[in-house]
């Protein structure tokens, strides 16, 4: 019996794969899984044939890889394995190390082969007979090719084959990185972790933006803000956040506008802090958490006169959304429990009970008319916390000292 050596095989989804950015992103790929990876025990980590690989010093270390491989966009599936040589009596010899570790099968069962290496002497029916013949002599299970209790797959690369029985499907989407970077509004509520994430699963990396009137409301969103940014940065390498004060800026605008606008002029500027942020971050985009009439600062009319303060395109991932469906993401992805907690909205400091519904772009450049709304800009981003590097040691007290 050879030494069994387990090996995670990691799958991507074929069509990702094709044209010429295959090698970028199958690297991306490989970095995103050394950092969910890190601090876990193991060998070695490699790309073949379309694959990532990661050899174990041991089996035990499998449980934690496992976990940790759910939570890396890109990758499709993936099995703990038993790599063999490619001699057909060395992939017959790990199938029986698996035979031996996991038991026969449960019921029926049925091999599925595939070969990268189109050079091999067996082609994938001709391999699929020789194992099915070994296991069923071994174990007595019947081969059923409909539907099998079980599938012991065998991969052929070109120097190993990997056989496996269990397959895990991973989260999918592509890998953090690929999309390029888009700077997020985020704030303490439910919404914007949904749209975070959803942004990262389609491969962009993210610059959290927080916008807070600490100290005139409590400091509890800017935690809320790092807690969740620690939490969604399981997905990303060199997740980044800045916080910025805009109290001092809010007040000057409530002293110079109407009540009823101030909510559109707030968010215009911070459409405005996002887009000077996103220029030094080399960001091609502005994601909010907004979903069409869940609030009344989210009316059509309202987001036109809301985007229309910035250049950039502004990505809205939950548009379509019901409250109950972001609610439901937010459980899964593990956001709720933070987002649940209390807060103040930073936009409802000098507004009143019922804010415009139905603003145009005209209303609110003319009530910004008193106002230097670069100056506002600019005075707020003076006074920002940013944030990098590993989020584990990130100190909410920074954010607070600087907007004291
Ligand atoms: N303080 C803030 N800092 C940065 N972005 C914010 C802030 N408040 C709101 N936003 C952005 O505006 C969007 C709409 O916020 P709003 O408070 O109107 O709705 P919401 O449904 O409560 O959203 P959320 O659940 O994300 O707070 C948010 O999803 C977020 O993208």
């Amino acid at each position: 019996m050879p030494e069994i050596r387990p090996v995670v095989v990691v799958r991507v989804h074929e069509v990702a794969l094709k044209g010429r950015n295959r090698p970028w992103f199958m690297r991306v790929l490989r970095r995103n899984l050394a950092h969910a990876l890190r601090g876990v025990p193991y060998q070695d980590l490699k790309l073949r044939s379309g694959r990532a690989l990661i050899t174990l010093n041991d089996v035990a270390e499998w449980s934690q890889v496992r976990e940790r491989l759910s939570q890396v966009f890109g990758v499709a599936n993936f099995s703990l394995t038993v790599e063999a040589g490619l001699p057909i009596e060395e992939i017959r010899e790990a199938i029986g190390a698996l035979l031996e570790a996991e038991g026969p099968p449960p019921g029926t069962f049925r091999v599925r082969a595939k070969r990268s290496n189109k050079d091999y002497p067996l082609i994938s029916p001709e391999i699929e007979r020789d194992l099915g013949a070994y296991i069923q002599q071994r174990t007595g299970a019947p081969v059923d090719l409909r539907r099998p209790d079980r599938t012991y797959r065998v991969e052929v690369l070109h120097d190993a084959a990997y056989v496996s029985s269990e397959t895990i499907p991973g989260p999918g989407g592509l890998p953090v990185g690929v999309s390029g970077r888009v700077v997020v509004l985020m704030s303490g509520g439910f919404d914007s972790p949904v749209a975070v994430y959803r942004m990262m699963k389609r491969g962009c990396e993210v610059t959290l933006l927080h916008c807070h009137a600490y100290p005139f409301v409590r400091s509890t969103s800017i935690e809320k803000v790092v807690e969740l940014a620690q939490h969604l940065g399981r997905h990303q390498p060199g997740m980044r956040l800045v916080i910025v004060p805009i109290g001092q800026a809010q007040r000057q605008i409530a002293i110079a506008t109407e009540p009823e606008i101030r909510v559109v002029l707030y968010r215009r500027l911070m459409m405005r802090i996002a887009e000077a942020i996103a220029e030094r971050e080399g960001a091609k985009a502005i994601v909010t958490g907004e979903s069409l009439g869940q609030v009344s600062s989210q009316t059509l009319d309202n987001l036109r006169a809301i985007g229309a303060a910035v250049k950039l395109p502004i990505l809205r991932p939950l548009i379509g959304f019901d409250k109950e469906e972001i609610l439901a993401e937010a459980k899964r992805i593990g956001t709720e429990p933070i987002s649940r907690v209390p807060d103040d909205d930073c936009c409802t400091v000098f507004v009143p009970r019922h804010p415009t519904t139905h603003a145009t772009i005209e209303e609110a450049e003319a009530a910004e008319e008193p106002l230097d709304v670069k100056a506002l800009v600019e005075s707020s981003l003076a006074q920002r916390t940013e944030y990098r590097g590993d989020p584990a040691k990130w100190n909410v007290m920074d954010a607070l000292a600087g907007a004291a």
